[in-house]
């Protein structure tokens, strides 16, 4: 299955489409059982999440917070409120604009354990069980990563350990932990959310080079989960892809 490419010339555009796309992901798991898992990323991703979900009106009354559960496919290791937590990045944007009583309940690191491995550790286990997420929201580097897998790096082939810790990320801080392949593999749907020229180059090569092992073209290759990019035309400029609406 290739994946869907969604295309707008406005962030405002891309973010909307974000927000309709999440919550049919929703629907979809309330079909299934009372609660929605969704993991996300940092990055750039936390604006989007506030203008799609916050700030888009015709998407936010329709956002049943308190069945979400929310895990983060990657987590620098510094204290929750550091500034480079990405847990921090979505209280700012996302959990402070929610009235206390309609928020959802957020899975983070335990910044009070004294080792990377015991982190590492206690958040693999409080992952799902199945660890079937019914969304996995995930942005794209410049250099093609994505989660906190970076391209080359030997993180790519874990399979016996969902969370894996990396202590040399390249984009810093270089502690953090990440999803590994077997989870995202085993995710109902996976989607990505990439903006701006600066993604331009490496969009190209994930979306026209066949031979490319980029990590987010590796995302892209993943068969039987059904994988979405939202993306603005700056990003996917140049590149022939049928990008449709959503
Ligand atoms: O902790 C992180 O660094 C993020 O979770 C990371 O995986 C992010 O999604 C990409 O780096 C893309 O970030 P940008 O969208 O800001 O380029």
């Amino acid at each position: 299955m290739s994946p869907a490419v969604v295309s707008y010339a406005d962030s405002s555009d891309v973010a909307s489409a974000v927000g309709r796309f999440v919550l049919d992901a929703q629907k979809k798991a309330f079909s299934e059982g009372n609660s929605f898992k969704i993991a996300v990323s940092g990055g750039s991703l936390g604006k989007v999440m506030k203008a799609a979900l916050i700030d888009d009106k015709k998407v936010s009354g329709s956002v049943e917070w308190k069945k979400w559960q929310v895990y983060f496919s990657d987590e620098r290791i510094v204290p929750l409120t550091h500034s480079d937590s990405n847990y921090g990045l979505f209280k700012q944007m996302v959990l402070d604009n929610l009235d206390d009583d309609n928020k959802p309940k957020v899975y983070t690191i335990d910044d009070s354990l004294d080792s990377d491995e015991a982190i590492r550790k206690a958040y693999e286990e409080i992952l799902p069980k199945d660890s079937k997420f019914d969304l996995v929201l995930l942005g794209c580097g410049p250099d093609g990563h994505t989660c906190s897998l970076f391209p080359e790096h030997p993180l790519l082939e874990v399979r016996d350990q969902q969370i894996a810790l990396i202590t040399d990320s390249p984009k810093p801080p270089p502690r953090r932990i990440t999803f590994t392949f077997p989870v995202l593999e085993s995710s109902k749907a996976i989607a990505f959310v990439a903006e701006g020229a600066g993604k331009a180059e490496v969009l190209k090569d994930i979306f026209t080079n066949p031979n490319s092992k980029l990590p987010s073209k590796l995302v892209n290759d993943i068969s039987g989960v059904p994988v979405t990019w939202f993306v603005n035309d700056a990003a996917i400029n140049g590149v022939n892809v049928i990008a449709s609406k959503y």
